[in-house]
């Protein structure tokens, strides 16, 4: 494994602290732990009798999670990822999931482009997989295999202390640095108003603002924050939030790279800090985690096995019985013989909690419907023992090679694979128990993973993947029985943490169909969905959904929803628009569904929907829609720009 491939443990980053902000810029991710998280590692530490791991003095210590605050990642260029999942050191994380095989490289014409990989179906839009049990899973209570584990842990002390003294070395050095450099710069905390827009007439003061040095770029980010998070103390007289808004956002741009489409959108889901903290997030890899493959070995075995072959790791966390973060290795992860046997797949950890949220029981038949490379289905085989019915599609015929692959290495026999567009179902075959849907999406989530997502995606795919998103949760809503004596739910997850694809999806649902509610995912961990988000409200059960994101839980950026299906879906009456009848009136899903009718997905309302953003999107950069004809060019001009 080469150097600075230390994975940290999942968990939140320590929140912005601007006071200690310098001008310098570190040259590697700090690691970000949750206090909960350093204090269970410390105490593994010194529960191992062969950690050489030496106590710093309670001050320094102080000192070093000071300096952790800070957070300092290198801007758009990332740290080159060599060899920990394959032998070449290719990058190929690229996609959302964890959930990529090697097996997934090997196929498509022009070689192993992950991207191309996780192309929705039909179309080459940018469109990203995203990477999943029963309650009683959730937490690990069995005793016994908790005491197992920490031996585990303990036999495996010896690799993560040697990990965490190099990695305490190194902050140390660092944090020297940074106190000898800051003593001699000003100190940003004690000057009450920062000095950001400046003077409109000072022309020194505008050509600073429009080419800053790239370090200086980050000091004003987080200047602007303070001044945003304490508006009127700190802010330049004359100056509006709109002002200073509009600069972080270019500044975000200049800094990590994103369009600014899309740094507006991420930036307006959070508070301005926690922006930071996203975006900085977005900078640093996540943990590489494995899934055991239950249907073959224990967690505890592979475990084993693995530290036998010079694998560092340890337990995912509690909330997981079958995850391990790895930490360090020897060997090629892809290829050991315990992952060519099938006891392991490398899945991305928050890929867990949509299968989890879905909690497939024995026997059930269960639909997964954008299901390559299978990620999720193989781990709803295991938590059904192979037992019952697991229909597994995807639209992309070539991604269902990679899916096969995975079915068969991991001896999942409970399995049909079938390549339709998942728009087709429930015609092709319906009455499910549970179904899946993980939703082609923008990845947003998983930038940290690829990039180019940063610059990619534009307004028109936040409109056109929406759109697929919410016909395919009708027809998913549509496959489920409700009467299934076992289940009748469905599970909605996306890798992205846009709140078109996902409550805006949800709600659309449950506007169409009064016949299913939200749930509970039975999820321990995850932020609520929004209630509302800029003037828009959703339906107040919209709570019980669950947002991941990576600055919090250091996993990718996830969407999950949980519906319960209450009464049947009237196809006759879909297809001919008739309005629903009061079978649903006694439960109801909270939403007021007098004049909804079951309806097939309404192109119509969505083109409307289209053509009015297409017309703003085009007024916004100063064109006139109505000289813009349909294929996109002003008539009777070269510039759209009409003067
Ligand atoms: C998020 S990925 C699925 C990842 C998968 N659930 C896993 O865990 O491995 C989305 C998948 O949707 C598929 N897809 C896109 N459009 C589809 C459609 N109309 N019908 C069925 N599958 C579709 C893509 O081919 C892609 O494999």
């Amino acid at each position: 494994m080469g150097k600075g491939r230390s994975k940290y443990k999942q968990g939140p980053p320590a929140p912005l602290d601007e006071s200690l902000v310098t001008r310098k810029r570190k040259p590697e991710n700090i690691p970000v732990e949750s206090p909960v998280q350093s204090k269970r590692r410390r105490g593994g530490a010194a529960k191992g009798k062969t950690t050489n791991r030496k106590e710093k003095p309670t001050a320094n210590r102080k000192e070093d999670s000071k300096r952790k605050r800070l957070s300092v990642a290198p801007p758009p260029a990332q740290e080159a990822r060599k060899g920990l999942f394959d032998d070449d050191s290719d990058d190929r994380v690229t996609d959302d999931e964890s959930d990529v095989e090697p097996g997934d490289l090997e196929v498509e014409d022009g070689g192993p482009s992950l991207k191309d990989d996780f192309l929705a179906g039909e179309s080459d839009s940018d469109v990203y997989d995203s990477g999943e049990e029963q309650a009683g899973h959730i937490f690990s209570e069995d005793e016994d295999e908790s005491d197992a584990e920490e031996k585990l842990t303990a036999a495996n002390i010896e690799g993560l202390s040697r990990k965490l003294d190099a990695q305490l070395a190194h902050e140390a050095a660092e944090a020297q640095a940074e106190l000898e450099e800051s003593a001699m710069q000003t100190n940003i905390a004690g000057e009450p108003k920062p000095h950001i827009l400046g003077d409109p007439d000072d022309k020194d003061d505008q050509a600073a603002l429009a080419a800053p040095d790239v370090t200086l770029l980050r000091t004003r980010i987080t200047d602007t924050i303070r001044v945003l998070e304490d508006f009127p103390n700190l802010a330049e007289e004359g100056r509006s939030r709109a002002d200073y808004t509009e600069q972080i956002l270019k500044d975000i741009c200049a800094y990590y790279g994103y369009s600014e489409f899309l740094a507006e959108k991420l930036f307006h889901l959070f508070s301005p800090h926690e922006a930071f903290s996203f975006f900085e997030a977005n900078e640093k890899e996540r943990p590489h985690v494995i899934r055991t493959n239950t249907l073959k070995t224990g967690r505890r075995e592979l475990a084993q096995a693995l530290i036998n072959r010079g694998v560092t790791l340890e337990p995912v966390g509690k909330w997981s019985k079958v995850g391990l973060q790895i930490f360090e290795s020897q060997v090629p992860l892809g290829a050991t013989p315990e992952y060519l046997a099938g006891h392991y797949i490398l899945q991305a950890a928050s890929s867990f909690l949509p299968v989890m949220a879905l909690a497939p029981q024995e026997n059930e038949r269960i639909l997964d419907m954008a299901a390559a490379p299978g990620g999720k289905t193989t781990y709803i085989s295991a938590l059904m023992k192979n037992t019952g019915c697991v229909f597994a599609n995807d639209s992309n015929r070539a991604r269902t090679k990679g899916l096969i692959g995975n079915i068969h290495r991991l001896g999942v026999k409970n399995t049909i694979v079938c390549n339709y567009d998942a728009k087709e179902f429930p015609k092709v075959i319906g009455g499910f128990d549970r179904v899946l849907l993980d939703a082609p999406c923008s990845g947003t989530g998983v930038i940290s993973k690829d990039p180019s997502v940063k610059t990619n995606k534009n307004a028109k795919d936040f409109m056109l993947l929406p759109h697929l998103q919410k016909q395919l949760l009708l027809c998913a809503i549509d496959s489920v029985d409700y009467a299934s004596p076992t289940g009748g739910y469905l599970v909605y997850s996306t890798c992205s943490v846009t709140v078109e694809e996902n409550e805006s999806v949800v709600e659309y649902a449950l506007r169409k169909r009064p016949n299913v509610k939200l749930v509970e995912t039975g999820l321990t961990f995850g932020r609520e969905g929004f209630t509302s988000y800029r003037g828009k409200t959703f339906n107040e059960k919209m709570k019980w959904a669950r947002r991941f994101y990576p600055h919090m839980y250091n996993v990718d950026g996830f969407f999950v929803a949980k519906f319960k299906k209450i009464g049947p879906t009237k196809v006759a009456a879909a297809a001919n628009g008739i309005k629903a009848d009061g079978i649903l009136e006694a439960e109801g899903n909270g939403v007021d569904n007098d004049d909804v009718p079951f309806g097939g997905f309404d192109d119509e309302a969505d083109k409307e929907l289209m053509e009015r953003a297409a017309k703003r999107r085009l007024k916004k950069k100063g064109i006139n829609p109505k000289a813009v004809v349909a294929g996109g060019k002003a008539e009777g001009a070269t510039s759209k720009r009409i003067r």
